[in-house]
């Protein structure tokens, strides 16, 4: 098992840093502290997921991205990785794409688009998107959605507001009844850096729960976005039942909030991957 697992390189190359960070534990190392069979499990995973989503990123860009389609919003993430490499196969190696403009929404997208040589677009000439395509960190089952995990909310909503149709694409576990089965980790809010305090302050009086500034990892102090802002994780209360449209309104208007990662009546349809390697479908 585990020699098998190790031979698909082409599988495992994404995940060097997840496989280093595993092989320290490991029982390949002398000092091993995970057992084998942990360690195969966790690599299962990893590429379990993997299939996941790019069966349903790969779908999506199939059904959704055709010869009429001039202007594509590109999310952020992992998932969309999977998106950006089908899009490349569809406009270089079958050249059926060949007008096919990229609108980013983060700097990772960004340099996505040019390491695939794919065509650049902006806001300021394509502000009429036809479709966008992002991932989600859980959808529930009005297709409400959390966004901001990797930090780009505020200008995948920008991107994703200018867009005709809005396809989400995902692994199964970010599926959910209600938000907060899945991701436990709240709901990113972007807020200008002199207002991060009052605002946290301002959200847990209005709803409870706590918005904790989120650190980085490898920088001392917060994480600082792509737009020179800081983010709050507010992880609300999960046993209480919120109307998540009057909540983003609300949060939305506390001054020094910049945008939520609460995604109301925005997408249009959601693409999930399963374990099992088939796909659901979720639409409006
Ligand atoms: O909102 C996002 C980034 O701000 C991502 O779309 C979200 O975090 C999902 O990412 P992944 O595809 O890696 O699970």
């Amino acid at each position: 098992m585990l020699k098998s697992l190790l031979l698909r390189r082409d599988l495992l190359q994404p995940h060097l840093p997840q496989l280093i960070g595993l092989c320290i534990r490991s029982p390949i190392h002398s000092k091993s502290t995970i057992s084998r069979r942990t360690f195969c499990s966790e690599m299962n995973d990893i590429i379990e997921l993997d299939a996941a989503k790019r069966l349903a990123a790969e779908t999506a860009v199939d059904q959704y991205v055709t010869e009429d389609t001039k202007v594509l919003g590109i999310g952020s993430g992992s998932t969309i990785v999977f998106v950006v490499q089908r899009l490349a196969e569809r406009v270089w190696k079958e050249g059926t794409l060949p007008e096919l403009i990229c609108v980013p929404s983060s700097f990772q997208a960004r340099q996505l688009i040019l390491d695939h040589n794919l065509t650049l677009g902006d806001l300021d000439r394509n502000y009429k998107i036809d479709v966008y395509i992002d991932g989600a960190d859980e959808v529930d089952s009005s297709l409400v959605l959390i966004k901001g995990g990797g930090g780009c909310l505020m200008q995948e909503k920008i991107v994703a507001s200018c867009a005709k149709t809005v396809v989400i694409v995902a692994d199964y576990t970010k599926r959910s009844l209600r938000l907060g089965e899945q991701w436990c980790k709240g709901i990113p809010i972007e807020v200008a850096p002199i207002a991060h305090v009052p605002v946290k302050h301002k959200i847990e009086e209005l709803f409870g729960g706590e918005a904790q500034l989120r650190i980085a990892l490898k920088k001392a102090g917060p994480i600082v976005t792509d737009n020179g802002n800081f983010l709050l994780d507010w992880r609300f209360v999960a046993k209480r039942e919120y109307d998540w449209d009057e909540v983003n309104k609300a949060i939305s208007m506390i001054p020094g909030v910049l945008e939520t990662g609460l995604f109301v009546n925005m997408a249009h349809k959601c693409y999930f991957g399963m374990a099992n390697g088939t796909l659901k479908v979720q639409s409006k």
